[in-house]
């Protein structure tokens, strides 16, 4: 039965959330202000109508919202969207109890020209049928898609690649993940899901890889055909990525975090990039400081030496294969930093955080891709001594609830 309810606000996850006497119900699509008609189910409800549209609604450009969990918000303005991202880092500082009145700045929109790197998902049904796609919003099922308009211009071709590689693989019957990553050269795509792959397999796939021109084909991450060596242009430096390995899904997002963290060590001469990947930061802060860089990917590492190695005019980088959850440098080791700058993956930087609060490194910068864990190590540095002197959010996952932040922090 369709019931009326007013929407209050945008839930974490980017629904609109109403408040009823049975407790708060979940609408996707719903925005802060609107009357909608709904019908319930359990906590969610469906939306079945926009009777007062909020100012702020836009109309969606893509044909799949609502059935996709690509997108969440795709139909809220953008300025509205970058004000919301912007509150949520300021809840989360709040329940963490750090205080942040005044220091958030406006939230910078790095979309850029889209997502330059994305993980399609394939499923093979009972009757052997091949879907290709993003997972369906609140579900594991895939929602087939023929493109997506989230993607950046040099990503034509990954949706193609994606379902023809799927399709070699058909006969494992596995659901397969296809990570495609656009680089200077051409397209990088790393399947995984599939298990080991036999020699003819390893055959079909080349031809696909060359028929589809792609760059580089990995399966779990070994290389089944290198065309052309995948390059990234960072800064002064070249870097060959590792098959499948982390990296920021916007150039324009790559370019501004690490831009906001070149400000946050200002003249610093000696820096640690710590959880620092194929070297986004340590490339670029290499230009003006030496740099320490230490991840717990191997393979990410050596990429980020051999690329600073082959580099004009970058002060000296040293890299180290890391797990700085269970070893963090500790405060002997981060001696002679002028300033650490972490930017770990979204479970946070804790152990290092602790170990910071008792070190005396002047100056803090935090990275991070997830609110409640940067403030939750905030609330570790300011108990060791820090304050956070400004943060800004960032804004490359668009229409969805993700925000990226970096936060910087002084010894007091
Ligand atoms: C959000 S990414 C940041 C990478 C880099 N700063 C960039 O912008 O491309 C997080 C990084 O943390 C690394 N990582 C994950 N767990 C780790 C751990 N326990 N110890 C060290 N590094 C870890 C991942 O390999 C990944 O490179």
């Amino acid at each position: 039965m369709a019931e009326r309810v007013r929407i209050e606000q945008l839930g974490a996850r980017g629904d609109g959330v109403a408040a009823t006497p049975d407790g708060p119900l979940y609408i996707a699509r719903a925005l802060p202000g609107e009357l909608v008609a709904v019908e319930r189910r359990g906590e969610r409800g469906v939306l079945l109508d926009v009777i007062e549209p909020s100012p702020d609604r836009v109309a969606a450009y893509c044909p799949e919202v609502g059935r996709c969990g690509g997108c969440a918000t795709q139909e809220l303005s953008q300025a509205s969207a970058l004000d919301w991202k912007r509150g949520l880092l300021i809840e989360a500082f709040a329940r963490a109890g750090v205080a942040c009145e005044g220091l958030v700045a406006s939230t910078v929109d790095a979309h850029g020209a889209g997502r330059r790197r994305a993980t399609f998902h394939a499923r093979f049904g009972a009757d052997g049928r091949l879907s290709v796609g993003f997972a369906e919003a609140k579900s594991h099922a895939i929602v087939a898609i023929s493109d997506c308009p989230l993607l950046a211009p040099a990503m034509v071709g990954a949706l193609p690649a994606a379902r023809a590689v799927a399709a070699t693989l058909a006969s494992k019957r596995k659901p397969l993940d296809l990570i495609v990553t656009a680089t200077d050269t051409g397209l990088d795509l790393d399947a995984r899901g599939s298990g080991p792959v036999p020699e003819p397999l390893r055959l079909r796939l080349a031809r696909v890889a060359e028929e589809h021109d792609l760059a580089r084909l990995s399966i779990h991450g070994d290389v089944v055909v290198a065309r052309r060596k995948p390059v990234l242009q960072i800064g002064r430096a070249q870097v060959s990525p590792p098959p499948g390995g982390f990296l920021q899904a916007t150039e324009a997002g790559e370019r501004v975090l690490a831009e906001l963290a070149a400000a946050g060590i200002s003249k610093a001469k000696r820096v640690a990039d710590l959880f620092c990947g194929v070297g986004a930061f340590a490339l670029r802060l290499a230009e003006t400081a030496e740099v320490f860089a230490a991840d717990a990917e191997r393979p990410a590492v050596a990429a980020l030496d051999a690329a600073a190695r082959a580099a004009q005019g970058l002060k000296r980088v040293t890299a180290e294969a890391r797990d700085l959850f269970r070893r963090p440098l500790t405060p002997n080791e981060l001696k002679g930093f002028d300033v650490v700058v972490f930017d770990p993956p979204r479970a946070g930087a804790e152990a290092q955080a602790r170990a910071l609060a008792t070190s005396g490194v002047r100056r803090v910068v935090a990275v991070s891709c997830n609110a409640t864990t940067l403030a939750r190590d905030a609330a570790i540095l300011i108990a060791g001594g820090y304050r956070l002197t400004g943060a800004t959010p960032v804004d490359q996952f668009r229409h969805s609830a993700h925000v990226e932040t970096v936060a910087v922090f002084e010894r007091r």
